[in-house]
């Protein structure tokens, strides 16, 4: 399978909402995520060496350029010899030899047999083997204490695979034991999705950067740095843009090269206070807005339509939403665009509450929560931190899952089942 250029389907994208509900109407978490999903292109291949291949997404199905291995081979250090032959007690004569990589090249006749080693070609004639410790060896002569069965410790020719076997499917990111089947294939060279370009625009005036002088109320851009890892963990190459301030004609000027990008994500100013201008500033540049504001906790002001053909997600600031946020849309979308196969839903798994949650409002909660693995093999413990606030990301970092709490879900006990998002 061939990974096609995926149509987009600017149909969907409209200059305004599809949502003409209001500024307070917020899309649920899993519509906003099918949307976001359904209108990101695939970002096209290129050709990787084997060697940087670990981590890259496969382009198109690899076939095998060969079989593996390619011809009947031994499993052991022993004798070829004819099976027929080996009765215990049996005397053979040693005929020759065959070295891996150096096949004999002889017929072994019945009464013969041919000293072999582990990934040496078996013979002609021979179709079993006895190992070194089962016979006595004077001179050219074996003496054999076990029979040997047919095929025994033979691999035969495409036992692992045949020449033309898909080897690795496209769409998935390959990871070490990939890079070995494709070696073994005969790959050096392997079509791979490119890492989409995603610029990462933080925008605040009090947003500095770490190591820079800093005023007493200025906050260092944990977000975009945290984003960005986040993102090149993904197989993305995020490319962290100058911050840009609250201000008009900053934000155009930082704008003006997004188009360039694979995707934008911006960070911040998405809310509904005086300096959140992200989203006008994106409709000065021409953002055709697909919606704005899901009914998330954290994550409410988030933001999704397209500048050109470049797909755009804008961030809420607080670092803890941007980062779930992440989890959610970004990451899915930036997989999505390599060609990945993803769920419209996020994948969830899961687990028993160990401690009691509070009944939910209006907006699906993504709980940070430590989880505890069930040494009897249950379903794994999680507890959600007592802190939910969006800019603790001391607690953010402590987490292991993410509890997830539908809209309106009532009060639930500790050991009453829910689901979660492992985070890695
Ligand atoms: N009246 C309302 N106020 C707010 C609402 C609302 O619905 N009505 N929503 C709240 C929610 S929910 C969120 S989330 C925030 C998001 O606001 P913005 O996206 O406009 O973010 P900012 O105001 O720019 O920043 C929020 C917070 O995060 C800090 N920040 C921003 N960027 C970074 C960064 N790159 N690294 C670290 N920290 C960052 C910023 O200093 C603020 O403290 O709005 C609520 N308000
Ligand atoms: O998305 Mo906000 O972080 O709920 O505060």
């Amino acid at each position: 399978m061939r990974i096609q250029k995926k149509k987009v389907k600017l149909s969907c994208i409209k200059a305004a909402p599809r949502t003409p509900k209001g500024d307070h109407f917020m899309l649920d978490v899993a519509t906003a995520r099918a949307r976001i999903l359904e209108n990101i292109p695939f970002c096209g291949q290129e050709t990787t060496p084997l060697t940087q291949a670990c981590g890259r997404v496969l382009a198109q199905d690899l076939p095998a350029r060969r079989a593996n291995p390619p011809v009947g081979v031994s499993a052991m250090d022993g004798y070829a010899a004819r099976a027929a032959d080996t009765n215990p007690g049996a005397v053979l004569r040693v005929v020759g030899e065959a070295p891996a990589g150096h096949p004999s090249g002889q017929t072994v006749q019945t009464g013969e047999c041919v000293r072999i080693f582990t990934g040496s070609q078996i013979p002609d004639g021979a179709d079993t083997i006895i190992i070194q410790e089962n016979v006595v060896r004077e001179g050219d002569r074996i003496t054999l204490s076990q029979p040997g069965k047919p095929g025994q410790f033979i691999r035969a020719r495409g036992q692992d695979f045949d020449r033309g076997d898909v080897l690795v499917r496209a769409g998935r990111r390959l990871g070490a034991r990939d890079i070995g089947l494709a070696a073994a294939g005969g790959h050096v060279w392997l079509p791979t999705a490119r890492r989409p370009r995603v610029g990462v625009l933080a925008t605040g005036d009090e947003i500095t950067l770490p190591g820079d002088p800093i005023a007493e109320d200025g906050v260092f851009n944990s977000a975009a740095f945290m984003v960005s890892a986040f993102l090149d963990q993904a197989g993305a190459e995020a490319i962290m843009l100058p911050v840009a301030r609250d201000n008009t004609a900053s934000l155009a000027q930082s704008l003006a090269h997004a188009r360039q990008m694979d995707m934008l994500v911006t960070i911040g100013g998405a809310s509904v206070g005086t300096y959140d201008l992200v989203r006008s500033a994106l409709d000065e540049v021409g953002l055709a807005l697909d919606f704005w504001k899901i009914a998330m906790r954290p994550g409410k002001p988030l933001l999704s339509g397209r500048l050109g053909n470049t797909p755009v997600i804008g961030l809420p600031g607080n670092p803890v939403a941007a980062f779930v946020c992440s989890v959610v849309f970004v990451v899915p979308a930036i997989q999505a665009m390599m060609g990945m196969h993803v769920s419209p839903q996020p994948q969830t798994e899961a687990a028993i509450l160990a401690s009691a949650v509070r009944e939910n409002d209006e907006r699906q909660d993504f709980l940070r929560a430590t989880l505890c693995e069930d040494p009897q093999g249950g379903l794994p413990r999680v507890t959600p931190f007592a802190r939910q606030d969006s800019a603790q990301l001391n607690i953010l970092a402590q987490s292991q899952a993410l509890v997830l709490r539908p809209p309106h879900a009532p009060a639930q006990d500790a050991g009453t089942m829910c689901h979660m998002i492992r985070l890695g």
